[in-house]
């Protein structure tokens, strides 16, 4: 059993969906899965298996930033998990983004993460895995949802609200990079590193440069309908 997910390996799915928030992991797996048991709740970072049209699918709450979301993964990946799709929220780089609009996280720039240190004098850039955000894209379009594809920047700093910060982020924005986060980073570095599918789905919820946030309301509506479109993809994909 590995040190922070106290689970055995056929507790968890080959398919797990990756909230930062673990009251989000438990609203999902309550809302949304089948007879979901709860396999870990070691440090709050819960972890749920049930079923989605009878596929099993996992919930693991992943913390905030590279660090916490690293352990996970690493520890997702003893446990034999094949599939991770982060389900997140994140802050608007590109203008004319609008709050509950759907990113898809093709790659994951750096902005100061330790998972550089992954390589060493190379910063990698694994992308996400093609046959998955594509199929996730197809969903959001026939869904009539409001989605983005692109390059995202994940950091170690949510209130990095210097000058210099800001300035970084609007040189990123204008390299067509749309949205900040604090995960991707990891999980495409570590998907890469044991050859799993990996991808990031993320509702906006604030815009960086206004530092206008929408209301938990229309957040949470955002990331319920994320969240529904999600597993009936996975699921429909890799049952
Ligand atoms: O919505 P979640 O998955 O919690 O992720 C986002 O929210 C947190 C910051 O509030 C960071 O972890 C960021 O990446
Ligand atoms: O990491 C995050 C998430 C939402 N908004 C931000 O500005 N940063």
């Amino acid at each position: 059993m590995p040190i922070h997910i106290e689970a055995k390996e056929d507790e968890v799915a080959d398919i797990v969906l990756l909230p930062g928030n673990p009251e989000r992991a438990k609203y999902i797996a309550k809302k949304f899965l089948d007879d979901p048991k709860l396999y870990t709740s070691y440090r709050e970072m819960y972890g749920y298996t049930g079923t989605f049209n009878g596929v099993k699918v996992s919930v693991q709450t992943t913390g905030m930033g590279v660090p916490s979301t690293a352990i996970i993964l690493e520890e997702l990946n003893m446990l034999g998990a094949k599939t991770l799709i982060r389900v997140g929220t994140c802050g608007a780089l590109k203008e004319g983004l609008e709050a509950a609009d759907l990113l898809i996280g093709q790659s994951a720039a750096t902005a100061g993460t330790t998972i550089n240190s992954l390589t060493d004098d190379i910063t990698l850039a694994p992308p996400a895995d093609f046959e998955l955000i594509n199929n996730l894209y197809q969903s959001a379009i026939k869904l009539d949802m409001p989605v983005h594809v692109g390059q995202i920047v994940t950091s170690d700093y949510f209130y990095g609200k210097s000058d210099n910060y800001i300035d970084g982020l609007k040189k990123l924005a204008e390299y067509g990079v749309l949205g900040v986060e604090m995960e991707t980073a990891a999980l495409y570095n570590i998907a890469a590193k044991y050859g799993l599918r990996a991808a990031t789905v993320l509702t906006v919820s604030d815009h960086v440069f206004t530092q206008v946030r929408a209301d938990k309301d229309k957040i949470q509506q955002g990331v319920d309908r994320m969240t529904e479109m999600v597993l009936k993809t996975v699921t429909k994909l890799f049952d």
